[in-house]
C-alpha cells in the first residue's frame, strides 16, 4: 500500500496532526493508499516555503534558466513515463491506453509548451506623441503573480494539474497544489521529478486533503496565496470565489458542463457515431468536455441511436492492464451512487432506456468496484433532470431536431457553456452554428483535439477566464506598464 505524504519545501512530510485518510481502488474498493492530511500548519509551511522560493534562487533565475528547468521536468516525466502511468491507473482505474495516449503525455507537454510560450510571446509597446514633440514610449513587462494555489479534480488528475502548474512555473510563480482526495498519486510523484531535475525547494508544493474544513479550504482562504486556479464543480467554484474575495485575489475557474453534441444528417455517419461515442463515454464519461446531450437531425435519428447503442454495448469492462478490456469504472463508490441516482431519476421522469441504466456483472473482486453501464436515453423533455444537470458519468440523452435554429436554441438552453461538438459536411453551416453556440470551446467534426496554444475555458456557469497559450500568461503574470518620456 502506498504511503503518500505532503510535499513542502522539497521534502516529503507527514501531517503535524498525524491525520491520514485512505484511498480506495475504483476497481475493487480495496484500500490502496494512506494519505497524510494537511492541516493549517502544513498550509502555513507550504505558503512560507513558496514565498521564500519566490524571493530566493527561483526568483533570481532568468527566463532561459527557468525554461531549461521546465524542459528538464518534461524530460524526466517522459523518462519515468511508466511510473506515472501506473500511479494514475491505480487512482482512476482507467485503461492503460488512455493513460499512455492522452493523460500522461499531456503532462510532459504542459511543461514544454508553456516554456516555449513564455520564451516566445512578446509584451506590448506603444509610442505616443507628447505636446513638446519628443514623445514617449510605453512598454509592458510581465511579472509573476506570486504564490499560486492550484486546486484540482480527480477525473484527469495529472493532465489537469500540470495544465496549471506548467504555465504557472513558466511565468516564474511558485505553486501549492491541492490534488483531489481521490487522486493524489501523480502530484506526489511530480515532487520527486522536481527534486531530481533541481527545481529549487519550495517552488512546487503539494498539500493533501479534502475541501471544506480541510486542505482545500485552508489553502484558498490563506492570505499568503496570491491567486487561485481551480478545476472542479461549479458549486465548489462558488465557495472558492468567496474565499478569494478576501484580499481581492484573482481566480481562474474551469467548472462543470452539460455539453451538447450536434449531428446533422449530412455528417460522415460513421465518424459522427465514433466521435459522439468517444465524447460521451471516454474515461467512463468523466470528462468535463464530454457530451451528455446529443441532438441528431431527424432523418438519421433512429439509425444513429441504433449505431450508438451497438457501440455502447460493445465496451469491455476490465482492469486497466487487461488486454481484452477497454472500459474502466467510475472514480469511487460515492460518485457511483450519484450517477446511479440519475439513472433511476431518468426512468422516473419517463425516459426510454436505449441501453444500460445499471451495473455490469463483474467477476470476483471486481464486483466490489465502482462500475456502471454506459447508458443512453431518449424521449425526455428538455426539463428533465438528466437533460439539465451535469451527471459526469457515461450517459447521454439523444433527441431529434428539424432545423438549424431549433438545434442552436436547444444547445444554448442550459446554465452551462463549456464545449460543443458539431458534426456536418456542410462547412458553411458548421461555422455558422459554431459562432452561435454559447460555449468556450467548439469542435467541428472532432472532439477533444487540443492545441495548447489556443484558448480554453467556459462561458456562463462553466468557468471564469481562459487558459492556454498567451491566455495563461494573462492569468499567471501581472503586466506592469512603464512609460518613458523621450
Ligand atoms: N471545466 C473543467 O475543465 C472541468 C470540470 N470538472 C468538474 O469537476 C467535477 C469533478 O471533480 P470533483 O473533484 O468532484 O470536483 P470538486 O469541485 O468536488 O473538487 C475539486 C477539488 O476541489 C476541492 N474542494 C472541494 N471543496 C472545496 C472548498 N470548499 N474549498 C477548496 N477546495 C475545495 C476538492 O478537494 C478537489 O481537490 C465534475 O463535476 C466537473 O463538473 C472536472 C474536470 C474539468
Ligand atoms: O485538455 C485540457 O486542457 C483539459 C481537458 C479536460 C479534461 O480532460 C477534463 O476536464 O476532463
Amino acid at each position: 500500500m502506498r504511503q503518500i505524504q505532503n510535499f513542502i519545501g522539497g521534502e516529503f512530510v507527514a501531517a503535524a496532526s498525524g491525520k491520514r485518510f485512505d484511498k480506495r481502488s475504483p476497481l475493487d474498493n480495496r484500500v490502496i493508499a494512506s494519505i497524510a492530511e494537511a492541516g493549517q500548519a502544513e498550509i502555513d509551511a507550504a505558503v512560507k516555503a513558496a514565498r521564500s522560493a519566490l524571493h530566493g534562487e527561483w526568483g533570481g533565475l532568468t527566463t532561459d534558466q527557468r525554461v531549461e528547468l521546465l524542459y528538464g521536468v518534461a524530460n524526466e516525466i517522459t523518462r519515468r513515463f511508466e511510473d506515472f502511468v501506473e500511479a494514475e491507473m491505480a487512482d482512476t482505474g482507467q485503461p492503460r491506453h488512455v493513460m499512455t495516449n492522452v493523460f500522461i503525455p499531456r503532462g510532459a507537454a504542459n511543461f514544454k509548451v508553456f516554456a516555449d510560450v513564455v520564451k516566445n510571446v512578446p509584451t506590448e509597446a506603444f509610442q505616443m506623441a507628447t505636446p513638446d514633440g519628443r514623445g514617449a514610449l510605453n512598454y509592458g513587462i510581465r511579472v509573476p503573480k506570486g504564490v499560486i494555489g492550484v486546486v484540482c479534480p480527480w477525473n484527469a488528475p495529472f493532465l489537469l494539474m500540470t495544465w496549471k502548474v506548467g504555465p504557472a512555473l513558466a511565468c516564474g510563480n511558485t505553486v501549492i497544489v491541492k490534488p483531489s482526495e481521490e487522486a493524489a498519486n501523480t502530484a506526489t510523484l511530480l515532487g520527486e521529478v522536481m527534486n531530481a531535475v533541481g527545481v529549487p525547494k519550495g517552488v512546487y508544493n503539494v498539500v493533501n486533503g479534502f475541501g471544506p474544513d480541510s486542505a482545500g479550504e485552508f489553502l484558498t482562504r490563506h492570505p499568503g496565496v496570491d491567486a487561485i486556479t481551480f478545476t472542479g464543480e461549479t458549486r465548489t467554484g462558488t465557495a472558492i470565489m468567496k474565499a478569494a474575495s478576501e484580499g481581492m485575489r484573482d481566480v481562474s475557474f474551469e467548472l462543470g458542463g452539460k455539453n451538447a453534441g450536434i449531428v446533422f444528417a449530412d455528417a460522415d455517419f460513421d465518424a459522427a457515431v465514433e466521435g459522439i461515442f468517444r465524447s460521451a463515454f471516454l474515461n467512463s464519461g468523466q470528462v468535463c468536455l464530454g457530451t451528455e446531450r446529443v441532438y441528431v437531425e431527424r432523418p438519421i435519428f433512429e439509425r444513429f441511436v441504433q449505431a450508438l447503442k451497438e457501440k455502447a454495448e460493445g465496451v469491455k469492462f476490465g482492469r486497466p492492464d487487461d488486454h481484452d478490456a477497454d472500459y474502466g469504472p467510475l472514480i469511487s463508490q460515492e460518485h457511483r451512487q450519484k450517477v446511479l441516482s440519475y439513472y433511476r431519476k431518468a426512468v422516473e421522469e419517463g425516459a426510454t432506456v436505449v441501453t444500460g441504466g445499471g451495473v455490469p456483472q463483474m467477476p470476483g473482486a471486481l464486483a466490489e468496484g465502482a462500475w456502471v453501464e454506459p447508458t443512453i436515453w431518449t424521449g425526455l423533455p428538455e426539463t428533465a433532470s438528466v437533460v439539465r444537470e451535469e451527471i459526469f458519468g457515461p450517459c447521454c440523452h439523444i433527441r431529434p431536431f428539424d432545423s438549424e435554429n431549433e438545434v442552436v436554441a436547444l444547445a444554448n438552453d442550459t446554465d452551462y457553456g463549456l464545449s460543443t461538438t458539431i458534426w456536418t459536411t456542410n462547412l458553411a453551416r458548421a461555422h455558422r452554428v459554431a459562432a452561435r453556440v454559447e460555449v468556450g470551446i467548439t469542435w467541428i467534426n472532432s472532439w477533444f483535439l487540443r492545441d495548447l496554444r489556443s484558448a480554453f475555458g467556459g462561458s456562463k456557469q462553466s468557468g471564469i477566464g481562459r487558459e492556454g497559450g498567451v491566455h495563461s500568461l494573462e492569468f499567471y503574470t501581472e503586466t506592469r506598464n512603464i512609460c518613458v518620456k523621450l
